[in-house]
């Protein structure tokens, strides 16, 4: 009995082995002539590696994404097309492409892709990092260079970057009484912070200890905002790229953004009462002041209250994390290079001496310490891949075709450190932007740490302004060294991925002063 049932189970294996195997033939055989037939008939798609089934290329990003796609452009070139999930996306990672896409075909590649973020966090993209190319776009990029960051602007907010860096100035140098060495990433996040919302909203909110500043306990959750968007929007929302996932959440990235925007709305609400119940002086108004007093346009536009809210917090979470690495990186690169940090400190030492401070008027002439704050934007990048795109219609790339909604990737920290492109890109060397000879040109969009074309960042004057201030003034007041023992070449410059490239290891300096101490209580600085 047993030994026929045997028989029986070994003819019906052996029945379903070679129709399993028939089978199989057929449906490989039927996905090989699709696959062939979509080849020769479909799109020239640029080359790129391998898309599993369903995840598509996402394992070739690893967890460095911007070092992964350099290292995958030897292979593929510098227009690479991956499928990431069911999300078609092209890679740009030279220059001549970078200037394709974001000057020639601006109007193709200027609109943002529709994203979880934008609809949960920024009210269905109603902010200006978001919103697709529109009415609203337009209306938020003519704030922005009307209203916003003019000079008149830059010029009012003088006071408040000085009264900053002075008062880093004074907690560096006493924190360091005695030699002792301090970490200064914290230090240097919560002067940016001040800068930018006192900027925004006219007030400090960090550290607690300026004057105009809001200690309240809604003001210090909402602090901390920028670093939990930080983590949210420099990693992988699942449900962005297999939509199908999306109603599961997987790490609960979505719930936290809701969670965020509720926070932040509670911020902002009482934000815009209070400026509502005020008239600020002319030439004293913040930008929320600006935003609910702008008219409205020819069209009759006016921002609504959520479109007032979304772009605050574009403003809020855009500003702060990329200043404070467009004064860490450069300040980091000279604790790495004390030669570069001796050179900048000589122009200042034959620019204003040591019987002044500072001042803003002197910053065009620090040619220097200018092209020092562009070579630590350079390298690592600051911000490695520019904000996503989407293609509003289909079009030519290098001859290859790109349907339309194929999102777009530019790998800006890949174009600023390929030998390709720079000579030994690892070295840092202010002194490539100062080569009369070799002149570092805007038009060939070799170096884009702002991005390009009509999305390039509206607060890259502001940044800059930002940046070189604050470290004229250090540099000149401060001699800065590092703690006993430790070596230029140990400061670890190694960066993590997310919207801005952070450091792994906190930066750790030994402050003293370097000005006759008069000076320093003529500054209002207490040692
Ligand atoms: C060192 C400092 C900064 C760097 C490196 C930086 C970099 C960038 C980059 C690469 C983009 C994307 C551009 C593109 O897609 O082509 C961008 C966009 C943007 N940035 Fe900045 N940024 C900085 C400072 C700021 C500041 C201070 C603000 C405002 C307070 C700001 C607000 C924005 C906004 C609102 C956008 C979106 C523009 C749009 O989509 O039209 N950024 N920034």
């Amino acid at each position: 009995m047993v030994e026929g049932m045997q028989v029986a189970i070994g003819k019906f294996a052996d029945l379903y082995g070679s129709y399993s195997y028939y089978i199989g033939t057929a449906v490989v055989g039927l996905l090989v002539l699709v696959l062939v037939y979509k080849k020769l008939t479909g799109p020239k798609l640029p080359p790129g590696p391998f898309a599993w089934p369903v995840i598509g290329s996402i394992p070739h990003m690893g967890t460095q994404p911007h070092i992964s796609l350099l290292n995958l452009s030897k292979k593929y070139g510098p227009l690479m097309y991956m499928q990431l999930g069911s999300v078609p996306h092209i890679v740009v990672q030279s220059p001549e492409i970078a200037k394709e896409v974001l000057r020639t075909q601006d109007h193709i590649w200027a609109s943002r892709p529709l994203t979880i973020t934008g609809e949960v966090f920024f009210y269905d993209h109603q902010d200006l990092l978001f919103a697709p190319i529109g009415p609203l776009f337009k209306l938020l990029r003519k704030t922005c260079v009307n209203a916003l960051f003019t000079p008149k602007r830059n010029q009012q907010f003088q006071a408040v970057r000085k009264e900053m860096t002075t008062l880093f100035i004074q907690n560096l140098l006493q924190e360091c009484k005695g030699g002792k060495p301090v970490e200064v990433d914290n230090m240097l996040k919560e002067t940016n912070f001040n800068n930018i919302s006192r900027l925004l909203y006219g007030k400090s909110y960090y550290g607690l200890k300026t004057k105009n500043t809001d200690g309240s306990l809604k003001a210090r959750e909402f602090h901390e905002i920028p670093e939990v968007w930080a983590k949210v929007a420099g990693g992988v929302i699942v449900g962005d790229y297999l939509p199908f996932l999306r109603p599961l959440d997987i790490g609960g990235c979505e719930a936290l953004l809701k969670t965020m925007r509720e926070e932040f709305n509670v911020f902002l609400t009482g934000v815009i009462e209070e400026h509502r119940q005020r008239v600020p002086a002319p030439g004293t108004e913040d930008f929320v002041d600006v935003l609910l007093a702008l008219p409205a346009d020819d069209q009759g536009h006016r921002l609504t209250e959520i479109q007032i809210k979304s772009f605050l917090q574009d403003l809020t979470l855009g500003g702060i994390d990329t200043t404070t690495t467009g004064v860490f990186w450069p300040l980091l690169q000279l604790m790495r290079h004390p030669e570069h940090k001796k050179k900048v400190q000589e122009e200042l030492d034959a620019v204003i001496g040591r019987d002044r401070l500072v001042d803003e008027s002197d910053l065009p002439r620090l040619p220097y310490l200018r092209a020092t704050i562009k070579e630590a934007l350079r390298m690592p990048t600051a911000v490695p891949f520019l904000a996503p795109r989407e293609s509003l219609e289909a079009c030519k790339i290098a001859g290859y075709d790109i349907p339309k909604g194929t999102r777009l990737i530019v790998n800006a920290y890949a174009i600023h450190n390929s030998p390709e492109f720079w000579s030994e890109p690892e070295k840092f060397d202010p002194e490539r932007f100062l080569d009369p000879k070799n002149p570092v040109k805007p038009e060939e969009f070799k170096y884009i740490p702002f991005g390009g074309g009509r999305r390039m960042c509206p607060g890259m004057d502001s940044a800059t302004l930002i940046a070189e201030s604050f470290l004229a003034s250090l540099l000149h007041c401060c001699d800065l060294s590092l703690p006993k023992g430790m070596r230029p070449q140990d400061v670890d410059s190694s960066a993590s991925f997310g919207v801005t490239l952070a450091p792994i290891t906190p930066l750790k300096v030994v402050a003293t002063p370097r000005l006759p101490l008069k000076m320093y209580k003529d500054a209002g600085i207490a040692l």
